[in-house]
């Protein structure tokens, strides 16, 4: 049977964290990019990250950093994957030590075709990198493969059932289950988490 993967993005507090996991989220992310209204420093980061139960993956997410950067903030913080939500090459994703999801902000069709031999997050191009809830094309996943993409960008409770019959790896979320920036609404975040397991579920 097919899974999905639900990761619920611009975690700042113990308690939003612990709404998504209880919710049945099987990826947190933070934020480590200071013009984000989501920051989140390491420290803060970390003292959340202590007190999760284990199997939650812990995804940063970075713009503009260099690796040695990303490393670091990634070991204090205790991230398990970081992500790279700006466009890097080949050689900077294989120089972190860190395990890495690559973001392609696809402006195009063929976009979405980019790092095809390897797990990665499409999302919406826009100016600011992201977060706030612009929608991709769905028709540009029609007959991809899409078993290695994390589908993001404008999803919400509303519209996250209709995008799992392409066959994503996953699907993440930000803007779109918040109560206001940097602060989730435990009912969306609930609520979206279901829709999405439960739409795989019905296929
Ligand atoms: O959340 C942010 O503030 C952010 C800042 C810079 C780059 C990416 C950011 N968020 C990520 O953007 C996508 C889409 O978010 P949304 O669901 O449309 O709000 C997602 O991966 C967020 O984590």
């Amino acid at each position: 049977m097919h899974n999905i993967r639900v990761k619920i993005c611009g975690i700042t507090s113990y308690d939003d964290a612990m709404v998504a996991v209880e919710a049945g989220a099987d990826a947190l992310g933070f934020v480590f990019y200071e013009k984000s209204p989501r920051f989140i420093t390491s420290d803060i980061a970390r003292s959340i990250v202590d007190r999760l139960p284990p199997f939650v993956e812990r995804v940063g997410l970075f713009v503009n950093c260099s690796a040695k950067e990303v490393d670091e903030v990634c070991k204090v913080a205790g991230m398990s994957t970081a992500q790279i939500h700006f466009d890097v090459d080949e050689h900077y994703l294989k120089s972190l030590n860190t395990k890495v999801l690559p973001v392609i902000r696809a402006k195009e069709p063929k976009d979405v075709l980019k790092f095809s031999s390897s797990y990665r997050l499409v999302d919406a191009y826009c100016e600011s990198y992201g977060g706030v809830g612009k929608r991709l094309n769905i028709e540009w996943f029609s007959g991809i493969d899409c078993s290695k993409i994390i589908l993001a960008g404008g999803l919400t409770p509303e519209n996250v059932a209709e995008v799992v019959r392409y066959g994503f790896y996953g699907v993440d979320v930000s803007s779109g289950v918040e109560l206001e920036k940097g602060k989730k609404d435990p009912e969306k975040v609930r609520s979206f988490i279901k829709r999405a397991k439960e739409a795989v579920c019905a296929l």
